[in-house]
């Protein structure tokens, strides 16, 4: 409701804006050209002595600039008067928060690169507690860090809050992916496409990702060799681009050996892009944003690798038919991209509601959607794996008890020799301490801080605060993870958190680094396999220790929804056999 009075008012402001402008144009077009005319004119009439055709003309164009003038300010005093009444929005429903700067609301605070959204966020939790609101333009958040509350959100009320805020410009092919559908549409696709990432299915993926992650052990290797200090964070990058581009895009990649590989930069690219001037301009100033759409599709980079990897993807589709009609197909591609295009030719007949006729069968997931989906597994794949795999080396590396440990879980599991082990879904799972491992590391870091949000459909109430529909619902998941009245001394890395029997007595919101509910990540057990495999096979050849470059604190940044290591990690690997183990 919200959403669309504003959206309605925005559209009269624009048109009066407009039509403002064009009649601006016009009165100076004319003063231009009849002073231009008229100064012809007046040379050839002062000597034949016309000189009046000039005043009127003038006259004219005078009246038009006046009248252009006059709308402007009045459009301009409007979308004032407009946005004052707007950020009054929290004020009126008692909610405390933040004051909105008059076009950005606090949007130059959360999206500001100088400034790091969870400190920003932990200044407001400080200053006004749990619950409070900001704008970015005119969107209003409410941020809800009460676990009850983000229980009712996320679960309980979920029918209310199934759809996650528009996004800034309405770039293709994300609005037909699982992170930008809505709705009905959203229910849908979610249903056909999660049996793909099953834990039967994810056995499929396993070789996959054992070999990748056999080439990361080679990889560290060679630096190890020549003890050099290693950035982590590359190198994760490495891997986790290498599995979800040969898992979701049939792309075979050597970017773990050459890490100035062509596709891994361009999607290092792309992310760089997401946080644009232009996506802020879209953000703060409404009237243009289709337009922006526009040149961010044809004309910038992003939008060029996103279409080279949509045709990529088509062409492999069409090719996969090709050859399963011509019987030459191979039976086993065993990845994400046949899994998709399976789970889609799963026909299903329609009963018509109002007649109770039987619809014709039809194809689940058009190739759009197919295409779509496998392009937002690279974007969800990528830097979110590596993210949680760069944090968790450096915790090892700088834990070194814990490091010990975890490799003794190893080594009793895994065997001594671990070079050519294939290590499977049932293998992984049994490794509890590597889980406790993983699971703390994602509360210190959770890789992904912004992203749980949601629209309200419909008014709701929570606890004491009435949240009217159309407004955004935000949950703080860093401040959520380090709060001490749920983790006492949070900042402390200790994997025995995750106890079972502490894990039982814990609210289940209080460790939400992949959301939760129905609109929860849906590559959780792709995630969970390919680092715990990747890590598994790493610690069992390498010991990871801190080196000069390594920081005592890292320094963080949130360039959109993810928590990045801003400098990368830096650490060195030593060979097993040449420490005791
Ligand atoms: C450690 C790695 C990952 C983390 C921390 C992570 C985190 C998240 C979070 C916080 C959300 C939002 C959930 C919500 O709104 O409640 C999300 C959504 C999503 N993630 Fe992940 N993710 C990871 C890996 C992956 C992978 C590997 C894939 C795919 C291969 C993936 C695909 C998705 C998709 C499709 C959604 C949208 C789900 C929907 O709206 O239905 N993620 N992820």
């Amino acid at each position: 409701m919200i959403q669309q009075n504003i959206r309605k008012a925005s559209r009269g402001i624009q048109i009066t804006l407009v039509f403002g402008l064009v009649v601006l144009l016009d009165g100076i077009l004319h003063v231009v050209a009849s002073q231009l005319s008229s100064w012809i004119f007046w040379r050839e009439t002062w000597v034949i002595g016309k000189r009046w055709t000039f005043l009127a003309n003038w006259n004219v164009t005078h009246h038009l600039l006046g009248v252009g003038l006059a709308l402007l300010i009045a459009s301009l005093f409007h979308n004032y008067t407009y946005r004052r009444r707007a950020y009054r929005f929290f004020r009126r429903l008692g909610i405390p928060g933040p004051k909105p700067h008059l076009i950005k609301g606090n949007g130059d605070k959360m999206r500001n690169h100088s400034l790091v959204a969870i400190d920003v966020m932990d200044q407001w939790k400080a200053e006004f507690g749990d619950v409070y609101g900001y704008f970015v333009g005119m969107k209003p958040y409410v941020v809800v860090g009460d676990l009850d509350m983000v229980q009712q959100v996320l679960i309980r009320d979920f029918h209310k809050f199934v759809n996650r805020p528009a996004m800034g410009i309405e770039i293709r092919p994300v609005i037909n992916t699982l992170v930008g559908l809505r709705s009905h549409r959203w229910k849908e696709v979610r249903r056909v496409i999660s049996p793909t990432f099953s834990t039967r299915k994810m056995r499929k993926i396993n070789s996959i990702i054992n070999r990748c992650a056999d080439i990361l052990v080679e990889v560290v290797g060679k630096h190890a060799e020549t003890r050099n200090e290693i950035d982590f964070y590359g190198v994760f990058q490495g891997l986790t681009c290498q599995v979800i581009g040969e898992c979701a895009l049939d792309t075979k990649v050597d970017c773990q050996r050459q890490p100035q590989d062509e596709f891994l930069n361009s999607l290092r690219q792309f992310l760089k892009q997401a946080n644009n001037p232009i996506i802020d301009l879209a953000i703060y100033f409404p009237l243009v944003r289709e337009i922006l759409a526009v040149v961010c599709r044809v004309a910038s980079p992003c939008g060029q690798f996103t279409q080279s990897i949509i045709d990529k993807v088509q062409g492999v589709i069409n090719q996969r038919r090709e050859d399963r009609l011509s019987g030459t197909s191979t039976p086993n591609h065993g990845d994400i991209l046949q899994l998709l295009m399976e789970a889609s030719e799963n026909r299903q007949e329609d009963t018509d509601d109002t007649d109770g006729r039987v619809r014709p069968t039809h194809q689940l997931l058009t190739d759009d959607e197919i295409i779509a989906n496998a392009w937002v597994f690279l974007l969800g794949g990528f830097e979110t794996t590596a993210n949680a795999l760069t944090y968790c080396a450096y915790l090892l590396a700088t834990h070194a008890d814990v490091q010990q440990k975890l490799y003794e879980e190893l080594r009793d599991y895994l065997g001594e020799s671990s070079g050519d082990l294939e290590t499977d879904y049932n293998t992984i799972s049994q490794l509890t301490y590597l889980d406790k491992v993983f699971c703390e590391a994602l509360r210190l870091f959770p890789p992904v801080v912004l992203f749980v949000t949601r629209e309200a459909a419909e008014d709701a109430q929570l606890g004491d605060f009435h949240i009217p529909a159309g407004t955004n619902v935000q949950i703080p998941i860093w401040q959520i993870h380090h709060d001490p009245k749920l983790w006492p001394d949070p900042y402390r890395f200790d994997p025995e958190r995750f106890e079972p029997e502490l894990k039982k007595n814990r609210h289940p919101m209080a460790w939400i680094p992949f959301g939760s509910g129905p609109r929860s990540c849906l590559g959780i057990r792709f995630a969970m396999l390919e680092a715990k495999i990747a890590l598994a096979k790493l610690l069992m050849n390498y010991r990871l220790v801190p080196c000069e470059r390594t920081e005592e604190k890292l320094t963080l940044s949130v360039p959109t929804v993810t928590l990045n290591p801003k400098s990368g990690v830096w650490l060195k690997a030593e060979k097993r056999e040449q420490t005791s183990a």
